[in-house]
């Protein structure tokens, strides 16, 4: 059978309207979605989400009985794991995905007259789902959850190809700095949106993805990103009719359980309450980023090194049990001085007042969050967008500093320690963090230019 999950779909008789959501798995890509979902509903928009199988149960685990969002989810062919989860296999699932189940799907969920669906919204890397709503002659909405600047450069990938600055697999030929506008931070072509580095497997499929996204921007009608004017005018300007709705972020949203893969664990916001004003070193690395043993001891020893309170996420698929046995010798010495979770409340850390600065890999989300809080950065960015990102962080914003790992991507304890005592007394950067946080704040406020920007597009798409 088809729709093997859709006996979990309640189809409820009413009038209003309601969009189909449909991210890519991973949770970089789902959690904005679910935001922006969230936004959608509070305008009286039926919200039904739709995701792999896998994605879908572990959403299931962490999200609220009460969430207004409704889940549905298309065959992976996936058994349900534990609490593992492999990017690989989430990606080549992916692509297992027969685009029509989700058209069987719509016309399921369409023979109730009043529950229509008016339109489609998908993350701009699902290309496939642009191409079902338009024969269905339902209209679509794109959705780019990273950075415009890496919108820019992909959109930029056929000029790329045919000026010969990059293969048909994405691979650098020469090594120029792209310029997509002398006023933006250039591209190394070592760092471009789709760089893995030492993992080119995952660099040829994610090219394959980003490539068809300059088929998706020409099928949707509308192309939303997670950013704001005042963040980044220049790069939003080299992307024609794009619409920044950002930064989305879970406020008060029903505990903020917005579309995590992992449960969160909420302990940490009591041990912060206890931690002086400005003093914790909050160390996060997104849902992919993982460690290897010496990068792991270093950035340990420099945390412990700085003799302030830290708090650190590890994430359960990258404690293996050499990491593992290292954790416990780490938390048997560092009691009361560092607090080490699988999964934190990120953004009410962030905005917590013992928060005193952000190690982070620069994934967009994050940096968003940082900036919404006004919290300075030290980046250690591994692959795709996060290089680009850690430029704007440090040389266009000026609200953070880079680590520079050596050939083998290993950061010094002492680097670590001198530069996280170095960001904490810079007052410039300070400064400019919290001008940043509130033009980011105005931009979501009633009046502000991604508050007008969601208002119009609810508008239109309701009509
Ligand atoms: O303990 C944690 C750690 C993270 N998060 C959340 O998880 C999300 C992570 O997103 P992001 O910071 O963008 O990192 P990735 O998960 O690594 O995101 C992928 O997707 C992003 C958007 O496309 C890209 O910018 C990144 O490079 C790519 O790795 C954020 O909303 C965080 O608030 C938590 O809630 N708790």
């Amino acid at each position: 059978m088809l729709f093997c999950r859709f006996w979990n779909f309640e189809f409820v008789m009413g009038s209003q309207p309601h969009v189909l959501v449909i991210p890519f798995p991973a949770q970089g890509h789902v959690a904005p979605l679910m935001k922006l979902s969230h936004q959608i509903v509070d305008h009286g928009i039926k919200v039904t989400f739709v995701s792999t199988e896998f994605i879908n149960a572990r959403l299931r685990t962490t999200m609220p009985m009460n969430s207004p969002i409704r889940l549905v989810s298309l065959p992976d062919g996936l058994e349900p794991e534990d609490d593992q989860i492999d990017t690989l296999k989430l990606i080549n699932s992916f692509q297992g995905i027969k685009p029509d189940h989700f058209k069987d799907l719509i016309e399921k969920i369409n023979e109730s007259a009043d529950d229509r669906i008016i339109c489609v919204i998908a993350d701009v890397i699902v290309a496939w789902a642009f191409d079902v709503a338009e024969k269905m002659g339902i209209q679509s909405v794109a959705f780019w959850p990273a950075g415009p600047a890496a919108l820019a450069l992909i959109l930029h990938i056929p000029k790329l190809i045919e000026d010969g600055i990059i293969d048909t697999r994405g691979t650098p030929i020469k090594n120029d700095l792209i310029w997509l506008s002398k006023e933006i931070p250039a591209w190394k072509s070592s760092e471009f949106p789709w760089s893995f580095p030492g993992e080119s497997w995952m660099q040829n499929i994610f090219f394959q993805y980003v490539f068809k996204m300059n088929h998706s921007v020409k099928l949707c009608k509308w192309l939303l990103c997670n950013s704001f004017y005042e963040l980044d005018l220049l790069a939003l300007n080299l992307i024609p009719g794009i619409i920044p709705v950002g930064p989305l972020l879970s406020g008060n949203q029903l505990e903020n359980h917005i579309g995590s893969f992992w449960l969160e664990d909420s302990t940490c916001l009591s041990w912060l309450d206890k931690q002086p004003v400005g003093s914790v070193i909050y160390a996060s690395f997104g849902s992919t980023s993982t460690f290897n043993q010496q990068q792991f001891d270093e950035l340990a020893l420099g945390l412990e090194l700085t003799g302030l309170p830290f708090l650190w996420v590890i994430r359960s698929d990258i404690a293996n049990e050499a990491i593992s046995e290292f954790l416990d010798g780490i938390r048997s010495r560092i009691t009361d001085n560092g607090k080490i979770v699988g999964w934190a409340p990120q953004e009410q850390v962030l905005a917590h007042p013992s928060t005193a600065c952000f190690i982070s890999h620069c994934g967009w989300n994050s940096t968003l969050e940082g900036i919404s809080m006004g919290v300075p950065f030290l980046c250690w960015p591994y692959f795709a967008d996060q290089f680009q990102n850690k430029s704007y962080i440090c040389d266009f914003w000026k609200v953070g500093l880079g680590l520079n790992p050596d050939e083998n991507g290993i950061i010094t304890r002492q680097e670590i320690n001198t530069k996280i005592k170095t960001l904490i007394i810079d007052d410039g950067i300070k400064k400019n963090a919290l001008k940043l946080k509130e033009m980011a704040k105005k931009s979501v406020t009633k009046g502000g230019s991604s508050f007008k920007n969601f208002e119009s597009f609810i508008e239109q798409i309701k009509h």
